[in-house]
């Protein structure tokens, strides 16, 4: 970018890493309102945080009512949503933290574009796949029966789109598995990441 000159920092990400014992890199979860993507990446960081792993976590609480206020539910916005949260999971990676994130993110372009920010070996994408039909049973905030009823528009799953990973790196159906077993799968999947090799 014009006249924008990088400043070159003294301590890196692989002296952050080294300092922490443990690689940094993002755990991306995609899925329905109500799939389970903050029950399921709330507990996997407090698992990781019991182990001793810096770790962070983007949720809606955070980031809609935060950096991103004013952000509506339009495509256009929710590119952009997803486009800031994966510049600040790119800056807390760097920062030497496991980032995890926790957002719909419904369409497969705006999930290429946020792997390319933050780096293919970096970025692990979990997909919670649960069917429509169980998250609006849940209904965990009566969203569902609000855009049933035409109160919320651009409603994801009933009048906006989302377009399921085809290549996920880790695939949940929370109908057939516990929110333990869940993170138990993903974290042997992290395992080998977490590992810092001297
Ligand atoms: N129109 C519409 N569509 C989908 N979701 C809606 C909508 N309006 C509000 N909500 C609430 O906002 C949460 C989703 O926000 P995200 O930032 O994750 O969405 S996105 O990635 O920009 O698509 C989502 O939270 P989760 O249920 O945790 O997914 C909803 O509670
Ligand atoms: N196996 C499971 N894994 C995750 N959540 C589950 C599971 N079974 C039932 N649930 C429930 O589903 C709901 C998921 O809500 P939430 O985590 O807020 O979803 P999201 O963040 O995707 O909107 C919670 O009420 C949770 O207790």
């Amino acid at each position: 970018m014009k006249n924008i000159i990088k400043h070159t920092y003294h301590v890196s990400r692989e002296d952050r890493n080294s300092q922490n014992g443990h690689n940094s890199f993002v755990i991306w979860f995609t899925g329905l309102s109500g799939s389970g993507k903050s029950t399921i990446a709330n507990q996997l960081e407090k698992k990781l945080f019991d182990l001793g792993v810096k770790t962070y976590s983007l949720d809606g609480d955070n980031i809609r009512s935060g950096l991103n206020k004013g952000l509506s539910f339009t495509e256009e916005d929710r590119t952009e949503n997803n486009r800031r949260i994966a510049e600040v999971a790119k800056l807390f990676m760097d920062a030497g933290l496991v980032t995890i994130t926790a957002f719909i993110s419904p369409l497969a372009e705006d999930r290429e574009k946020a792997k390319e920010v933050i780096g293919d070996e970096d970025f692990i994408e979990v997909f919670v796949n649960t069917p429509l039909e169980v998250c609006e049973e849940r209904d965990v905030k009566g969203l569902y029966k609000k855009a049933r009823q035409g109160e919320i528009k651009n409603f994801t799953g009933i009048s906006s789109p989302y377009e399921a990973p085809v290549n996920p790196d880790i695939e949940i159906k929370t109908e057939n598995e516990s929110i333990e077993e869940s993170v138990e799968r993903i974290f042997q999947v992290l395992k080998g990441k977490l590992a810092y090799n001297e």
